[in-house]
């Protein structure tokens, strides 16, 4: 077990021991944290008394003696600096914001201080709720990274909290995409550093390609480099890996997880010439289903059958020499196959400017950065008729199981813990607790509609929105594609219906866009950009029609997912609505269960209504996608742990 494990598992134990309750499933607060609560703000009075500068003192009081305490707060020893830390954020927060801490976000801060994941519901508050932990274990000097899904977010929640730290005297910083290796460091040489999740990532493989080089580069030679005014390669980004908070853990630490963290290197050595991936697309289009190939939609799966094999084998293109060194012509053929049948334009990429650029699945938000591997980029460009760009060597690669693991602590908030909890325990350790909320959520969940066709479930998610934006209801139609989104934008359009669509595709700003979802009568058409951590604000007007109304067009891969988008309504007590529309002819299903697109089609009523058998059915579907999906994270991380029990072998051989 890595050593950061063990110390993790320390803290836990003493809040174990504390909140005496076993560590199993989804525990609920334990009574004595109200206590602690009570403490919390009686201080916290005390302190809006002060003055700033007197308040400015007391928080440099607590860093002192934080830090002659040495080893880091601890929930059960250090309860009182616990206490005073929290006061202290809870009035930095009030001057700064005018907010005043809810006592379930004060909890939450008591749970995340242990280091466990705190499932707080959809637009509870956990933005604010981090700054808790986050400064508590900022104090100790070793610096806190505060991670989420993706940059908009983690810029958004720097640019809310900064004036709550810096009343503390607390440093912090923001990891910019495209930001140089210097302006890194000055963002982790902070007391809080954040950013998407990701960016840790690949900046913990950066740092350690650089001190692996470091290592061996002969002694003096950076020195020397240095008189000579050669500029040196990539230095190290990171101090340590002392604390991550993680909001959205489910998605960043689960959905996410589901690949490794790969770094690209420069071009391959021998790189394979871009009329070869043309012809094995024009080999792949000549190919017939089942007799060259077999195609697996539902686990995205292509395989050439035996026959299909000795066919495109026949056809080795003799001309292209370095092939052989490279890549099997064979897995080329397969890869155009793969991007003929699975890949499709506006859902796992986009082409913009003639350059492809990769769709997360998970957060909807468009990657130009990223690439796909072993020769999966180039046979899609191929298939676009763009540029071919050369293949990238592999520098480094890990998964971010492995990588979590390095940090002495992690937290983890989210509103979808639930139904994760065993994977968060057998990956990162990490017990999950359910927050209560601040008051009764006034969301309603209206039944399920199914209809027989795709083209019958917009008539009716077009009716419907039109009906609602007309009583005053803004309206948020969360799609599951680009394609769908432009598809149903297309519609509204023709229809003279005036809507904003959110697809990482539009020139409009989001910001701009998610400012104005909240008034009355807005439609609003967005992919999952918009389905997770997306403050939408109500006007007046939008609350007294009923607040914001969620429609979810088609079925989504986790209910995870459905429960994250329903989450954009019926924020902090406001009332809103969700209803999910799903088709025969969806996707999702059409690859996973013919035999449930066949029963929604044969029960199909005009008017949309579901039956609560196929209802269950769907969330049937969705619960096997998501087994499946554990069973590939386990298998990456058992691979990943043969990889490195290898490594370590011809290492000490070595
Ligand atoms: N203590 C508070 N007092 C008043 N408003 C608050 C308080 N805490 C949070 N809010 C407001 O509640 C709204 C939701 O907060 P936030 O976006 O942080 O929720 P969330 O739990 O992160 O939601 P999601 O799960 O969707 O990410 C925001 O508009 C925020 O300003």
């Amino acid at each position: 077990m890595h050593p950061s494990m063990l110390s993790r598992r320390s803290t836990i134990a003493s809040y174990r021991s504390f909140i005496g309750s076993p560590l199993r499933g989804v525990q609920s607060v334990h009574p004595m944290t109200l206590r602690w609560i009570n403490d919390v703000r009686r201080r916290a009075e005390s302190l809006s008394t002060l003055g700033e500068a007197e308040l400015r003192s007391a928080a440099d009081a607590l860093r002192h003696r934080m830090r002659s305490a040495g080893s880091g707060p601890h929930i059960t020893s250090q309860l009182d600096h616990v206490i005073e830390s929290f006061a202290l954020t809870g009035e930095a927060l009030r001057r700064a914001t005018g907010m005043n801490y809810y006592d379930v976000q004060w909890m939450g801060g008591f749970v995340l201080a242990a280091g466990v994941v705190a499932e707080i519901q959809t637009g509870e508050g956990k933005t604010v709720t981090t700054a808790l932990p986050s400064v508590l274990h900022a104090w100790g000097g070793r610096g806190v990274h505060i991670a989420t899904t993706n940059e908009y977010l983690s810029r958004r929640d720097y640019e809310t909290l900064l004036p709550v730290y810096q009343t503390l005297g607390l440093s912090v910083g923001h990891l910019e995409s495209g930001a140089s290796p210097e302006e890194k460091r000055m963002a982790y040489a902070c007391d809080l550093t954040y950013g998407p999740g990701y960016e840790f990532g690949f900046d913990f493989l950066r740092d350690q390609l650089a001190i692996r080089a470091d290592a061996h580069r002969p002694l003096g030679d950076r020195y020397l480099r240095q008189l000579q005014g050669i500029a040196d390669g990539h230095q190290v980004c990171q101090r340590e890996l002392s604390m991550a908070i993680v909001d959205e853990a489910d998605s960043v630490l689960i959905d996410e997880a589901t690949i490794p963290l790969v770094l690209g290197g420069g071009p391959r050595e021998t790189p394979v010439s871009p009329s070869t991936y043309h012809r094995a697309r024009d080999m792949a289009k000549s190919l017939r289903e089942p007799e060259d190939f077999l195609l697996d939609a539902s686990n995205r799966r292509v395989a050439l059958t035996p026959g299909g094999r000795q066919r495109v084998s026949a056809q080795l293109p003799t001309s292209e020499t370095s092939l052989l060194l490279t890549r099997p012509w064979t897995q080329m053929v397969e890869n155009a196959l793969a991007a003929e049948h699975l890949f499709s334009r506006d859902t796992e990429y986009v082409v913009s400017d003639g350059k492809l650029m990769i769709v997360d699945p998970h957060t909807g938000r468009i990657h130009p950065e990223r690439t796909w591997s072993r020769g999966m980029h180039q046979a899609v460009e191929a298939k676009e008729q763009l540029d071919i760009t050369a293949e990238n060597e592999t520098q480094g690669r890990v998964t971010r199981q492995r990588f979590m693991q390095c940090y002495d602590r992690v937290a983890g908030l989210t509103g979808t813990a639930a139904g994760s909890e065993g994977e968060l325990r057998e990956f990162y350790d990490l017990p999950v607790v359910r927050i209560p909320t601040h008051r009764p959520s006034a969301g309603r969940h209206l039944p399920t509609r199914a209809f027989a066709s795709r083209e019958e479930k917009f008539r009716a998610v077009i009716e419907d929105t039109v009906g609602r934006a007309r009583a005053g209801q803004p309206v948020l139609i969360g799609t599951r594609t680009i394609a769908e989104s432009r598809r149903l934008s297309e519609r509204f359009s023709a229809q003279g219906i005036t809507h904003a669509v959110l697809n990482g595709v539009q020139t409009e700003q989001e910001a701009k866009i998610v400012a104005r979802a909240g008034i009355a009568a807005t439609v609003t058409v967005a992919t999952n950009m918009a389905g997770r951590g997306t403050d939408i604000r109500l006007d007046d007007a939008a609350r007294r029609a009923g607040g914001l109304h969620v429609a979810s067009t088609e079925l989504q891969p986790s209910a995870r997912v459905d429960r994250q988008l329903a989450g954009r309504s019926a924020r902090q007590g406001d009332p809103g609505s969700y209803q999910r529309f799903v088709s025969a002819e969806d996707p999702l299903i059409q690859a996973h269960d013919a035999d449930l697109a066949a029963r929604i089609l044969a029960a199909a009523d005009p008017s949309g209504e579901c039956r609560q058998r196929i209802a269950d059915r769907l969330d049937a579907l969705q619960q096997t996608i998501d087994s499946k999906l554990v069973e590939q994270r386990r298998q990456m991380v058992a691979h990943d742990d043969w990889l490195v029990s290898v490594q370590s072998a011809l290492a000490r051989r070595a």
